[in-house]
């Protein structure tokens, strides 16, 4: 197993919390959807496993360490939600600073560190804007640039946030296969928090969704049912099976409220 969280606490105000009693557990390999409603919680669950929020309480095994009171945990590439940068940095020198697993503007990287870098946006497929500015890329091309500067620290667990939000159908598809192909061929595992149910059944193994005061985690099967969109998310749909390239794609139709 490679993350384990047991009766996980986290609040931002004192006897608030917003993440209650949370357990569940990630194998490499695996990939694991979040979803709920907006303000649920579920960017500050990233944030804890990823040590950017600390746990007020419970047990959080990383990669056989409790991790519960962890600054900083070396393996996890954590991709905010998509954003502007403040700065234009070329493609090729934003993703070096992935190579410490900081954003450790001060440290010269080497020309090994820019040799991984070039691997990386090679296998992405972007190799070609390595020498762009990165506020003059499409949303799709900045989003697989924060993907690529995850992996410089060749993380185990890649945490990403909404990454197909603001991306035109054709982006979203190839950032969902580039999760899904790291996923099989490096066993790289992902936590990817997702406002679309029909994108993650196309990748994710397991699925968590979160409301105020309860959650439901399990096989993605198991949890992506009519029952589950109505209970959650207050929506009537209906799930049906198409047929695409002789593959079953199971699908949403959201019929209101
Ligand atoms: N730094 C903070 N201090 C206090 N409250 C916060 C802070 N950050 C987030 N919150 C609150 O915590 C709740 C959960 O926020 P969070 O961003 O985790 O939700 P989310 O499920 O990711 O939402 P969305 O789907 O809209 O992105 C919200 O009510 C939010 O206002």
């Amino acid at each position: 197993m490679l993350l384990k969280l047991r009766n996980c606490y986290y609040s931002y105000k004192p006897n608030e919390p917003i993440l209650k009693n949370i357990s569940f557990s990630i194998k490499e390999g695996e990939i694991l959807a979040i979803m709920g409603c907006n303000g649920i919680g579920k960017t500050t669950l990233l944030k804890c496993i990823a040590g950017i929020l600390k746990w007020d309480s419970g047990t959080c095994i990383f990669n056989g360490q409790n991790t519960i009171n962890a600054n900083r945990i070396k393996d996890i590439g954590y991709v905010p939600q998509a954003r502007k940068l403040p700065f234009s940095y070329l493609v090729k020198d934003l993703v070096v600073f992935g190579r410490n697993g900081t954003n450790n503007y001060f440290q010269s990287p080497k020309k090994e560190d820019y040799d991984i870098v070039d691997s990386i946006l090679n296998e992405l497929g972007i190799y070609h804007i390595r020498n762009s500015y990165c506020n003059e890329l499409s949303g799709g091309q900045l989003q697989m640039v924060f993907i690529a500067k995850a992996l410089a620290s060749f993380p185990k667990l890649l945490i990403l946030d909404e990454p197909e939000s603001h991306l035109d159908f054709y982006n979203q598809f190839k950032v969902l296969h580039t999760i899904s192909k790291l996923a099989k061929e490096k066993g790289i595992s992902t936590i990817i928090n997702s406002h679309y149910p029909n994108n993650i059944m196309k990748i994710a193994n397991k699925c968590l969704v979160l409301s105020k005061d309860k959650y439901t985690y399990g096989d993605i099967s198991s949890i992506m049912t009519e029952k589950t969109i109505k209970e959650y998310f207050y929506v009537n749909s209906k799930l049906i099976d198409l047929n695409y390239k002789d593959k079953n794609v199971p699908s949403f139709v959201f019929l209101g409220t």
